[in-house]
């Protein structure tokens, strides 16, 4: 699905202009449409209270202010800043609605208001003032539903950053698409129940304007699924070779190797050292089972060509085994994850520069912390992005990257990205990243191109835990995984 950023608003504003589309059209139907959306929702309001900005967001608010009073509801309207609106469109909108305009500072929450944020929208460029914060906790401490239009005031469309407060939607009607700061946290928690209204916007020119960065959608790797050919076998569809930790942190490699059968991968073999030999042989059955302890047994299993997939990190260890390791693996699919991560953190360029030529067959899983050991200048810049972090991270490192959290970015190193928006918080729950490490192995050996393959593995483990439901564990996690 499209997303856009707030810059991308007036770019398709004033190319609408430029297309015979006037911009006090599509503030009429955004107004119109915010209005609407009220009435449905709470139809037993006492009062309706429009909180207006300066901008072109205001001017949608004194639209909704002038549909609902037409309809006969009751409409109060206060005014951030003294003066008239700032955009011409605005101005109109203003001039064309009859409720009298009262200062901000002068509303007295009441029980049975609605409130109506028209504060600002995409042209937020810095923290609310003053009178504004005020405001916020006025209406959030008497508990006030708010409905935020296009974006609630104070949540940065970019980035889903708070820079200095911002209001709490019940639900947030938003135009033309969704906007990156409204799925990336907390800017999701800020905006409520999304409601995306289609204003007229051409779709030729939401598709010029839209960000490279989408949701999570199972059309960025339907290509790639599909029914097994008939004379698949296990090789083909999929050997995948999981490295299993010593003999009291080899559970990890289990969930991503059983995670991996389910999700499809045809041959699933867990090599492991001689010490963790026993105990993996005694919890398992369908996943086979090979001792490799140093470089030269690793060396030897890499003489199969078969096995060109493998997962390092899970229950693996810090240090220097998982670094040599990775780096022996550096021309075949990789999925690195946990500890593997970690080993790098004094020597990232090593891991970047063995996988920097050719096709990108190296998936990145950091959590924020693993994250902030492999790109510590990218973690701490506060200007980027969750997705621009990710962004840069993958270019760097000739990886796709999946930086995970409850609002998942995955980017690939040609600046694609997607948000994943499926995944239920009882997700956080110990082992379920390796049960992740587990499906993205799985793509990748069916052959699913790197960026696919993840975005195909956190989509489904979002999946395979909605339907999983309350109490979740990653063993129970994985009986839901259908691929
Ligand atoms: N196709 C379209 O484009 C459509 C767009 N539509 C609507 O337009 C909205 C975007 O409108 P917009 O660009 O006028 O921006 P908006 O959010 O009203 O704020 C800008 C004003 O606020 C000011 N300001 C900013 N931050 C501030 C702060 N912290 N504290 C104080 N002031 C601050 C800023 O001042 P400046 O930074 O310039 O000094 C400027 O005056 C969009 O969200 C949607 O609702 C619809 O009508 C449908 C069609
Ligand atoms: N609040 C949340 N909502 C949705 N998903 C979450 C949430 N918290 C964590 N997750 C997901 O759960 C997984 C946890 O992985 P990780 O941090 O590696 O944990 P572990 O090491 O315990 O397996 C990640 O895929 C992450 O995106
Ligand atoms: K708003």
């Amino acid at each position: 699905m499209l997303l856009i950023e707030p810059d991308a608003v007036a770019k398709i504003d004033s190319a609408c202009i430029t297309s015979g589309i006037p911009g006090f059209a599509l503030m009429n139907v955004a107004g119109r449409a915010v209005s609407a959306a009220a009435l449905r929702d709470y139809p037993g309001a006492l009062r309706y209270v429009v909180l207006v900005g300066p901008g072109n967001n205001g001017g949608d608010g004194y639209v909704a202010a002038k549909a609902l009073i037409e309809a006969g509801a009751t409409v109060a309207l206060f005014r951030l800043f003294d003066g008239q609106p700032t955009t011409d469109d605005a101005k109109r909108a203003a001039a064309e609605c009859a409720c009298p305009v009262q200062k901000l500072e002068e509303y007295v929450p009441m029980k049975g208001d609605v409130v109506i944020d028209a504060v600002f929208g995409a042209g937020l460029t810095r923290g609310l003032p003053a009178s504004l914060i005020a405001c916020i906790d006025k209406v959030q401490s008497a508990g006030l539903p708010v409905i935020a239009v296009d974006i609630a005031s104070g949540v940065c469309g970019r980035t889903g950053r708070i820079l200095a407060g911002a209001l709490h939607a019940d639900l947030t009607v938003t135009f033309m698409a969704p906007k990156i700061g409204q799925m990336l946290l907390p800017g999701r928690i800020h905006s409520g129940r999304l409601e995306v209204i289609d204003i007229g916007t051409p779709l030729r020119l939401l598709e010029r304007f839209a960000s490279s960065t989408g949701i999570n959608h199972p059309a960025v790797w339907q290509i790639y699924s599909g029914p097994r050919a008939a004379d698949t076998h296990k090789y083909s569809h999929g050997a995948l070779t999981v490295f299993s930790g010593g003999a009291s942190q080899s559970g990890a490699a289990r969930l991503a190797a059983a995670a991996a059968l389910r999700a499809g991968a045809g041959l699933v073999t867990i090599a492991a050292p001689t010490e963790a030999m026993a105990v993996n042989a005694n919890h398992m059955t369908a996943i086979m089972l090979r001792e490799v302890d140093d470089q030269n047994d690793l060396a030897q299993l890499l003489e199969d060509k078969r096995l060109q997939t493998f997962i390092l990190g899970p229950g693996f260890g810090v240090g220097d085994k998982a670094r040599d390791f990775a780096l022996a693996l550096a021309t075949r699919r990789l999925v690195l994850d946990a500890d593997a991560i970690t080993s790098f953190r004094d020597r990232p360029e090593d891991l970047f520069d063995a996988f920097a030529l050719g096709e990108t067959r190296l998936i990145l899983t950091p959590h924020d912390g693993e994250f902030s050991r492999l790109f510590p200048d990218l973690a701490a810049n506060q200007a980027l992005s969750k997705v621009e972090r990710a962004q840069h991270a993958a270019r760097r490192a000739h990886a796709v990257v999946i930086l995970k959290g409850a609002d998942t970015v995955i980017a690939d190193p040609a600046g694609r990205a997607t948000i994943n928006i499926n995944a239920p918080p009882s997700l956080a729950t110990a082992g379920s990243g390796d049960v992740l490490a587990g499906l993205c192995g799985a793509f990748l050996a069916q052959n699913y191109p790197a960026f696919a393959a993840a975005c195909a593995a956190v989509w489904h483990h979002g999946d395979a835990a909605q339907r999983a439901g309350a109490g979740l564990t990653a063993e129970r996690l994985i009986n839901f995984i259908e691929t």
